[in-house]
């Protein structure tokens, strides 16, 4: 099984990705937690690189970039992982795409064909906050260096593009989850939508 966990800036995805993680394995589910970019792969490191800097010169080439790296992962990571039985759990995906380099100027439709051909999803899982502040104090605590898309009036952006997903993804199975909830409360819903 793959499962696709997105969101915005501190919204909570890797805390509950690894929770979750945790909780299968300790429950006897084999699970594995992964994150794109991916850290280990050109593509991967080129695009960190270049987040951290802020030097993305061009939008385009920025996404086409994402999507390589996506293939990569799928092709040496997430694809082995689903064919061992393995449940995989990916913090971030082609969603992110859809909210940060939609808002740096990429075409939706772009961004949805060229993704057109990863693997899809068993179940989407979009950690939304009811009030975006929560998001911002989330960061500011965090205390790490910011990267560009990290700024105040971009993460409010990024909740619209997000909101939009189940209309540019209409036959996934794509499911809002509330930030502001506990981890475990998280965790709960997403079982209980697992099991049906
Ligand atoms: N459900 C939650 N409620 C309150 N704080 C949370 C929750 N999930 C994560 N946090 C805290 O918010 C911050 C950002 O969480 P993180 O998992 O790194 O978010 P993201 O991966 O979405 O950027 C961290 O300090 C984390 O401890
Ligand atoms: C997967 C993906 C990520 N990103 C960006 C969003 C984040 O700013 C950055 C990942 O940063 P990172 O610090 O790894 O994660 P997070 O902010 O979730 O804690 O990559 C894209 O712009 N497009 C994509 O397709």
């Amino acid at each position: 099984m793959f499962i696709a966990i997105d969101g915005p800036d501190g919204s909570g995805k890797t805390t509950l990705a690894k929770s979750l993680v945790d909780q299968w394995n300790s429950e006897g589910t084999a699970a594995i937690y992964t994150c794109e970019p991916t850290y280990d792969s050109e593509p991967g490191r080129q695009l960190r690189q270049m987040m951290r800097s802020g030097e993305i010169l061009d939008i385009y080439a920025f996404a086409d970039l994402f999507v390589e790296d996506r293939k990569e992962h799928i092709r040496t990571l997430i694809m082995p992982a689903i064919t061992q039985g393995e449940v995989v759990v990916c913090d971030r995906y082609k969603y992110s795409a859809l909210a940060y380099q939609q808002l740096q100027g990429v075409d939706a439709d772009y961004l949805i064909e060229k993704n057109r051909t990863c693997l899809i999803p068993d179940f989407i899982f979009i950690l939304m906050p009811q009030d975006p502040e929560v998001l911002c104090q989330r960061i500011a605590r965090r205390g790490q260096a910011r990267d560009v898309f990290e700024e105040r009036d971009f993460l409010q952006r990024t909740l619209s593009c997000y909101e939009k997903l189940p209309e540019y993804f209409p036959k996934e199975k794509i499911f809002f989850l509330n930030a502001e909830d506990t981890t475990e409360e998280n965790i709960q819903r997403i079982k209980k939508i697992i099991a049906g």
